[in-house]
């Protein structure tokens, strides 16, 4: 039997993100489409997208589709970034995507 289900256990992230997320500074991902399938009580592995080094174990916590003109300074907030900052750098992660997915997550160790 073929399971078509994707039930990835692991997420990367740009290591410059890392030390907000391992001081709790960042609490959600903004991620495309493609990126968008996380279960929401999951626990996932996050590793550095440059080496794949794992560096903290995630509990996902909601997956909520948004629109690149509805993020606000909460989101920005929560990525311990400026607005202007955070849709700078999800332009250029994912440039001309407007459909987008919050992924909140808390840090397990
Ligand atoms: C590797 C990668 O795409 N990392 C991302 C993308 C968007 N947000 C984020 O925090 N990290």
């Amino acid at each position: 039997m073929t399971n078509n289900t994707k039930a990835p256990k692991d997420i990367t992230f740009f290591e410059r993100f890392e030390s907000d997320i391992l001081t709790g500074k960042k609490t959600i991902t903004i991620r495309d489409t493609a990126e968008s399938y996380f279960k929401v009580d999951s626990e996932v592995q996050a590793s550095t997208f440059e080496d794949n080094r794992w560096f903290c174990a995630l509990r996902i916590l909601s997956v909520t589709p948004i629109n690149m003109a509805d993020l606000s300074d909460a989101h920005a907030a929560q990525e311990n970034m400026t607005l202007l900052e955070l849709k700078a750098v999800i332009g250029d992660i994912y440039p001309g995507t407007t459909d987008l997915f919050v992924i909140e997550f808390s840090k397990l160790n």
